[in-house]
């Protein structure tokens, strides 16, 4: 049985969500919408047209959740900051926006709760969008100002920063496959939408040199451990490809300065666009990688898909969410991201959609506790054989928004009761305290 002692002894355990997923009080305190408050209240684009509109009332409950933390025994949390709140017209200042994430920082601290903070989670100012949003190259002067600005009033008490959460899913699920917002469904504008991300990146890495001496800051990504779904040589490659397009897109730029060859080569032949300006930017030196795993993506070759393959369903046991859960491929990217780039890594989401049920006041979610077992003996075996992990933070301290899926994927070890906003400490909570007790 795996212990925490088993970790490192300065290894970080934590939890992880995002502002639009839990915050709510989405008019409230001079907050201006964001793409996905637009987004949302489209009909049609969520379940149920589920909003973030009051989602976990996390902005005034925050202290009674930092207590939840605090007695699981958290290390550090993972939250993110609503860029709308800060700046409603992607510009000017919403003082109470600040004072809410200066109260949350502070609350923490006080807790003994290491704060790692997510720049951009998703939530863009639609001020912004109606300029152009990730299309227009100036997007990353303003991330750039809006990260300078947080660093100042931030820095002296948060030391890790994320810029960006998964540029894959803001560009390729927001503007490619328009499932995510702005929902968009136009390739060549999915890959202008993730050169502008990176830029911006780049541009927050720089920035953050100038004002956060004594500080780290990184890159999160979604990380899928790519395979082929059949036996045919073809399967092999495409694989191979898709791993550039998902994976190494969205790396390679961040240290090498370069797309994958590959990957550049299949776009152009399509006749699409593939940006290159501000590589020098982009790959500004960071200090690790935010690893987001969840599962594995089975693709087949498939001459009827744009692109040549297809994506093909996997016979493991399935979360939820219809992903296979696939340990292995944790420790296969692990391993990957260290061989390729050799820089720290911090899990910076791990988790599962379960069917949770209340049942007299508990949630025996045993299939969380054991997804999340041999998750972390995967991450171990990775430290064992020589990546830098340096913490692991789940997905998430509690349920919430689950983006187009509304509210009705729980990732929590904390079930929320949406009816009366009450928190109950799943059985995987209640494991965890004593795992981090081991
Ligand atoms: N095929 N396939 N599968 C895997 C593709 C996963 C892409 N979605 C994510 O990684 C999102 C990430 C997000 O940060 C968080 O805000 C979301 O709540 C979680 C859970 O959805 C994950």
């Amino acid at each position: 049985m795996i212990r925490r002692s088993d970790f490192p002894k300065d290894f970080i355990f934590g939890t992880a969500t995002a502002a639009y997923q839990i915050e709510g009080a989405a008019n409230e305190d001079g907050r201006g919408p964001s793409i996905w408050d637009v987004f949302s209240h489209t009909p049609g684009k969520t379940l149920n047209g589920d909003t973030g509109d009051v989602a976990c009332d996390h902005y005034h409950r925050y202290k009674e959740d930092i207590q939840l933390m605090k007695e699981i025994g958290l290390d550090a949390y993972r939250f993110s900051i609503s860029w709308p709140r800060i700046m409603p017209d992607g510009k000017n200042i919403n003082q109470k926006g600040v004072d809410f994430y200066n109260r949350l920082v502070d609350e923490l601290l006080k807790n003994d709760i290491k704060p790692f903070v997510t720049l951009y989670h998703w939530d863009l100012p639609y001020a912004l969008y109606e300029k152009g949003g990730w299309l227009n190259p100036d997007i990353a002067l303003y991330f750039r100002a809006y990260a300078t600005f947080m660093f100042n009033e931030l820095g002296d008490r948060v030391k890790h920063w994320i810029t960006l959460n998964e540029p894959w899913c803001s560009s390729f699920l927001g503007y490619y496959t328009g499932e995510h917002a702005p929902g968009h469904q136009n390739l060549q504008e999915a890959i202008t939408a993730a050169h502008n991300l990176l830029r911006a990146h780049g541009h927050a890495v720089q920035a953050f040199r100038e004002e956060v001496k004594d500080g780290k800051v990184g890159l999160t990504n979604v990380v899928m451990k790519i395979e082929p779904g059949d036996a045919k040589p073809e399967s092999f490659l495409v694989a191979n490809l898709v791993d550039k397009f998902v994976n190494a897109w969205f790396h390679d730029p961040v240290v090498f300065g370069k797309y994958p060859e590959e990957a550049v080569a299949l776009y152009t032949e399509k006749g699409l666009q593939v940006p290159d300006s501000d590589m020098n930017i982009i790959s500004t030196p960071i200090d690790f990688f935010g690893v987001n795993y969840y599962t594995r993506t089975l693709v087949v070759f498939d001459m009827n898909n744009p692109l040549g393959f297809s994506y093909v369903q996997g016979d493991l046991p399935k979360t939820e969410m219809g992903w296979e859960i696939y340990p292995q491929g944790l420790f296969d990217m692990l391993v990957y991201l260290k061989e390729r780039y050799k820089l720290p890594l911090y899990i910076t989401e791990n988790g599962m959609a379960g069917p949770d049920k209340l049942e007299n006041g508990r949630v025996h979610d045993n299939y969380r506790i054991e997804y999340l077992e041999k998750h972390f003996e995967k991450a171990l075996e990775a430290i064992n054989a020589g990546v830098d992990l340096k913490g692991y933070f789940i997905w998430s301290l509690m349920d919430n928004f689950e983006w187009a899926y509304g509210y009705s994927k729980r990732f929590g070890i904390i079930y929320v009761d949406y009816n009366t906003q009450k928190r109950i400490l799943k059985d995987s909570a209640l494991w965890l305290k004593e795992f981090l007790k081991s």
